[in-house]
């Protein structure tokens, strides 16, 4: 088949009161299917954007970018981000216990559940299944984190795109969630992890991506 995604000639600008910024300048990249690939660059270079972008929360300027070889602006969005999961840096978490935050994604489909599949992923991220009963108000900000996380885990999502999920983790935690990512890779899952730390790319990355000006720089292997 190619590769999964194909990202091919991208440009994304924002005009605002300052001027035009154009974090993504005619960016062209293959990602196959089942690595960790890992993107890093200076803030405000453009690595959300990229996710967005492939999240079709946003279209590119010029070019294109194809999931299993269809152009995005052709996947119905809620298919599509079903299946190419954005995990954002913020966690949104309803005002409720962790068991109902884990249960709404599979009711959105209809679908029921089980305890035991919530007990899996909350040890995924390493948490204990008493957090189940636990209201979000009382969490850390790292346990919101990981709740956050293990929500996109209930839907299974064959590419998952994680943006600083560690950021505000003890080492601990960080290790956890670094062994979850490699396990979903090793089930085939696509990773995609935006990251500030070389450290933990040389940890868990197959394949290293830097943005830097508008340019990606693509492929160092890792592995
Ligand atoms: N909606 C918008 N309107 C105007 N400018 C924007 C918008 N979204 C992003 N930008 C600009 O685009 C650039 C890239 O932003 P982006 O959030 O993708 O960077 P980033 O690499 O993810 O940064 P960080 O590492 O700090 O999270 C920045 O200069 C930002 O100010």
């Amino acid at each position: 088949m190619g590769a999964l995604i194909r990202i091919d000639g991208v440009t994304k600008r924002y005009c605002s009161t300052n001027g035009t910024v154009t974090p993504l300048n005619r960016i062209s990249a293959e990602i196959p299917q089942g690595r960790l690939v890992v993107l890093m660059g200076p803030s405000g270079t453009g690595k959300s954007t990229l996710f967005r972008l492939l999240n079709r929360l946003e279209n590119p300027d010029v070019g294109e970018i194809t999931y299993q070889g269809i152009p995005l602006t052709k996947w119905d969005p809620v298919r599509l981000r079903r299946e190419v999961h954005y995990v954002h840096q913020t966690p949104i978490l309803f005002l409720d216990t962790v068991e109902e935050n884990l249960s709404y994604p599979l009711s959105l489909q209809g679908k029921k559940a089980s305890t035991e599949r919530m007990r899996e992923v909350l040890e995924q991220v390493g948490l204990p299944e008493s957090f189940l009963k636990r209201h979000v108000d009382e969490l850390s900000g790292g346990e919101r984190q990981r709740v956050n996380l293990a929500r996109s885990l209930m839907l299974d999502p064959p590419v998952l795109m994680l943006d600083e999920p560690t950021s505000s983790l003890d080492p601990k935690s960080v290790d956890t969630v670094e062994k979850m990512m490699i396990r979903a890779r090793d089930q085939g899952r696509t990773v995609l992890l935006i990251s500030h730390s070389r450290e933990q790319a040389e940890r868990v990355a197959d394949v290293l991506w830097q943005l830097e000006e508008g340019r990606l720089i693509p492929g160092q292997v890792m592995r």
